[in-house]
């Protein structure tokens, strides 16, 4: 399995906030790549060559550069420079927790805060989420720097500790909730009174009169004023803190929004109950009943969003909640019982029958059958005996054993899934690129539409002119505010990957959610993706004057020294039959072609056709067999000793069973299937046939595959590729979309976008279906979002009322907002619900999250 690269806080001396954050004077770069002492003199050049550079000087040993600077340069020219030169600046990255965003605009501000630093080379920030990741040149940065400047643009900022950071975010998250509820309750207690008397003074005129009698107008202004003052500055009051400061800095959020337009209600009807005198005839009136109403509104609204945030991380903490919490070691000849954390590389640890394997290692005493279906997908038990590896957060079943702990912490396979999901959860899709641009411009746009429209109506509306600008102005900035386009994508990318991993698809890069929907073909590597990559011996066929079971033995001594699945299939079959292998030495590996060494002073050969060819051996003798068995689907091998021609032989690599209705599924989404291999084209193309694969690629050499694929592309396609061996690595990186098998090599699993857990196929339609039903949700979610707004932005300033009479009423406005956040999100929890085109690596009671079935969507 992959180890994710999670840069974590170098040991290197990072230097103080206050020095980092200078624009003259010293700096140190931790530069990679370096191995002599040339390379010293390369790098400095390279750096050097930039114009803000004074001085460099590079330390081979610390792998550092120092350099003085007569003001910081770019990060990304200095990267450039230095990778130009061959080498790598060195960039760490941490995640900090924001709090305090309330919509889009804010995203955009804290990103330019952050970039605004000194040394920072990339900064993304997920509303959804609240978190910020930040890349930086290592030690130039540090995390109470990046705080400060989050705090200056208004927000507040933590770092994430490597574990606690969970569990502040979800403390943060009720702290928010349980104030929300406080506010909406102390809100609605005191708009109540005001709504129903308002209202039910227009409903029933008799209430009306009897108000008018027994208070008088003037007191019941008083009475309202009370209530909505109570209102205003008590729950009111979070609006003006966070949007005033926005609004002072020129950046004005959604609470701006808020706040103006509740703040010109209230101020208004300030006005009308206290200094009557000064508004024109006819214009005295309170509007206290639209400005506590939308609070109370925005509040419910919000304490919702609140609620369904705290639902689309759900999958992250069905995966935390695989982890065992203690475990039972051995230290000092004694069994003890410590916590998680305490766990340490090497420990001696115990695993009992039903319990769950704490952290990874390697058996080390007793065997027993494991449930490991959590990573792999397959629901039967594996049966693990000494030597081999165990997973943490996998279930013991029936046996007790002990195993060495070998990854703890965060390095173990669970960690990084949960950070891989994690990482995916919080990217930005390039369809949010666009998204954040617009917002940027939305909220300053509704603040000119607003005043424009109080502007006109004030001259060429019906009288009474000034309440009638007034309140359409007010309604303009209420519907337009873009809470819902703030979580129009990240909600539905957070839901979306952790739907996701529980189907055994992690993706690892997010963007992938949205390129895998463009994809038009679909090409396989052969072993072991659409194959188990666990062939057989199934023919072998000697030549005059050679022995089968001498053949077979020599041959096998030869390939025990490989890790070709062919080979280990030749060494079972020569185990099986009894030989005793002697030793060979001089092994040496042609990849693609074969293998040699010599055994019991013979020179062995043993290898594909062309490695015959290569040889200078003719291999037409056994041209008949050769076609028999690769029509049959099986792989010819030759092998040669002393340079004569000794044998043929056949190994058969059986299908995977779930590999037919995968492909047949593909078919039926309209993809092309490819099939890229290293092996036989007779071979390759029967299995081909078999399977109803439309092209097939074989012999292609390990370094080939990237031209494979190249040629695939061809012409615009889009083209995914699947595979799981290290030389599937480059074509994994080469394609639009590489998903590596989960079960396949680590060096394939880094060059991959996405990662299916088990190396069932039919992940692969699933994964597809996924990531269009995601762009398809958030498509919509854009549409509620954005195009509503937009829409009834021309409604509530009153462009509908000049022919039909049609004015949006502000209170209205404000349950609309509200409601189209809620529908965001409700729509991207739908994706919880997906049902893949082929059903996945569930087992469904376990996954389908059952408090879903009670919301009824
Ligand atoms: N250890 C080996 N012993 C014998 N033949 C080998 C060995 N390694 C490679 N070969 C030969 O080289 C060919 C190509 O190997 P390669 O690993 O590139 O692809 P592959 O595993 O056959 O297929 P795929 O590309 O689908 O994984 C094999 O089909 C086999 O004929
Ligand atoms: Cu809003
Ligand atoms: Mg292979």
């Amino acid at each position: 399995m992959a180890s994710v690269n999670t840069l974590h806080d170098n040991d290197v001396k990072t230097p103080t906030s206050s020095e980092a954050s200078s624009r003259s004077g010293q700096l140190s770069l931790a530069i990679a790549g370096m191995n002599c002492a040339s390379c010293v003199g390369r790098v400095e050049k390279a750096l050097q060559g930039l114009p803000q550079i004074e001085t460099a000087s590079v330390n081979l040993a610390t792998e550092r550069a120092d350099i003085t600077v007569s003001s910081m340069p770019e990060p990304a020219v200095l990267k450039e420079a230095v990778a130009k030169a061959g080498y790598e600046v060195i960039t760490e990255s941490l995640e900090l927790t924001i709090e305090g965003m309330s919509c889009a605009s804010c995203v955009g501000r804290i990103e330019k805060a952050l970039d605004g630093v000194p040394g920072v080379v990339e900064a993304q920030v997920n509303l959804a989420t609240e978190k910020a990741q930040v890349r930086y040149l290592a030690g130039l940065v540090d995390a109470a720097t990046l705080e400060d400047a989050v705090r200056s643009a208004g927000y507040e900022a933590r770092r994430i500790g490597d574990d606690a950071g969970g569990d502040r975010q979800a403390r943060a998250r009720e702290e928010e909730l349980a104030s929300l509820k406080r506010g909406i309750l102390l809100a609605a207690a005191a708009t109540l009174p005001i709504f129903v008397l308002e209202m039910g003074s227009h409903v029933w005129g008799g209430l009306h009169e009897w108000l008018m009698g027994s208070l008088g107008q003037q007191n019941l202004f008083y009475l309202f004023f009370v209530l909505a003052s109570l209102v205003q500055f008590g729950p009111g009051l979070r609006f003006y803190r966070k949007g005033w400061p926005a609004l002072m800095r020129g950046g004005p959020d959604m609470n701006s929004l808020v706040m103006l337009g509740t703040s010109a209600a209230y101020g208004y009807s300030l006005v009308a109950t206290f200094l009557p005198s000064v508004l024109p005839e006819g214009t005295v009136n309170v509007y206290y009943e639209a400005s506590a109403m939308i609070v109370t509104l925005i509040l419910i609204g919000r304490y919702m969003e609140a609620l369904s945030k705290g639902r689309t991380s759900e999958a992250i903490k069905r995966l935390m909640s695989l982890q065992a919490k203690t475990a039972r070691v051995i230290r000092g000849g004694e069994t003890i019982e410590v916590a998680l954390d305490e766990v340490r590389a090497g420990d001696i640890v115990q695993v009992r029958p039903g319990e769950k394997v704490p952290v990874d290692g390697e058996v080390t005493e007793g065997a027993s059958y494991l449930d490991e279906s959590m990573i792999s997908g397959e629901p039967v038990p594996v049966r693990k005996t000494e030597g081999m590896e165990v997973v943490g957060g996998t279930l013991n079943k029936t046996g007790s054993f002990a195993f060495r702990a070998t990854k703890v912490g965060g390095d173990t396979m669970l960690a990084q899934i949960i950070r891989m999901v994690e990482a995916a959860q919080g990217s930005k899709l390039p369809i949010q690129t666009l998204v954040d641009r617009v917002t940027g411009y939305f909220v300053p746009a509704v603040l000119a539409v607003a005043a424009l429209t109080f502007g006109i109506w004030l001259i060429f509306g019906p009288a009474p002119a000034l309440t009638f600008a007034l309140i359409n102005a007010v309604a303009v900035l209420i519907i337009a505010c873009p809470c819902a386009m703030g979580l129009a994508t990240p909600t539905s990318i957070m839901v979306a990957t952790g739907r996701a991993a529980e189907l055994g698809v992690l993706f690892r890069k997010g963007e992938a959610l949205q390129s895998l929907r463009g994809v038009d073909t679909i090409a396989l590597d052969k072993t072991g993706t659409l194959t188990k990559g666990r062939p057989e011996l199934t023919d072998l066929v000697v030549a005059e004057g050679f022995e089968r079971d001498d053949v077979l033995a020599t041959v096998a001594a030869v390939e025990a020294h490989s890790e070709h699945p062919v080979a280990e299939a030749i060494v079972a079959a020569a185990r099986a039959s009894g030989s005793t292998l002697s030793r060979a030495s001089d092994f040496e590996a042609t990849p693609g072609y074969g293998v040699s060494a010599k055994v019991d002073s013979r020179v062995v050969e043993i290898g594909a056709d062309r490695f015959m060819t290569r040889l200078g051996l003719d291999v037409a003798s056994f041209a008949d067999t050769a076609s028999r068995l690769a029509d049959e689907g099986k792989t010819p091998l030759y092998a040669a000793i002393d340079g004569r021609l000794a044998a043929i032989i056949a190994v058969a690599d059986p299908i995977k069973e779930t590999t037919p209705g995968a492909i047949i599924t593909l078919h039926k989404l309209g993809l092309r299937v490819a099939m890229i291999t290293g092996d036989n084209r007779r071979t390759a193309e029967a299995i081909a046939r078999r399977l109803g694969i439309d092209e097939v690629i074989a012999e292609v050499l390990p370094d080939g595959k990237v031209d494979a694929i190249k040629r695939l592309r061809e012409g615009g396609r889009k083209l995914a590729f699947v595979g799981d061996g290290i030389n599937d690595a480059p074509a994994l990186a080469e394609a639009d979309v590489g998903l590596a098998i989960g079960t396949g090599t680590d060096v394939a699993i880094e060059s991959a976008d996405v990662v299916l857990m088990s190396g069932d196929l039919r992940n692969v339609p699933n994964a597809i279906g996924l990531s269009q039903a995601t762009i398809a949700n958030i498509k919509q979610n854009l549409f509620w979002a954005f195009a509503y707004n937009a829409a009834l932005i021309p409604v509530a300033a009153g462009a509908l009322y000049p022919a039909y009479g049609i004015l949006l009423s502000p209170i209205f406005a404000a349950a609309a907002m509200a409601l189209s956040s809620l529908f965001v999100l409700g729509n991207a929890l739908r994706l919880h619900r997906f049902t893949p085109p082929m059903g996945g690596d569930e087992d469904a009671g376990r996954n389908e999250p059952v408090a879903l079935e009670a919301m009824g969507n």
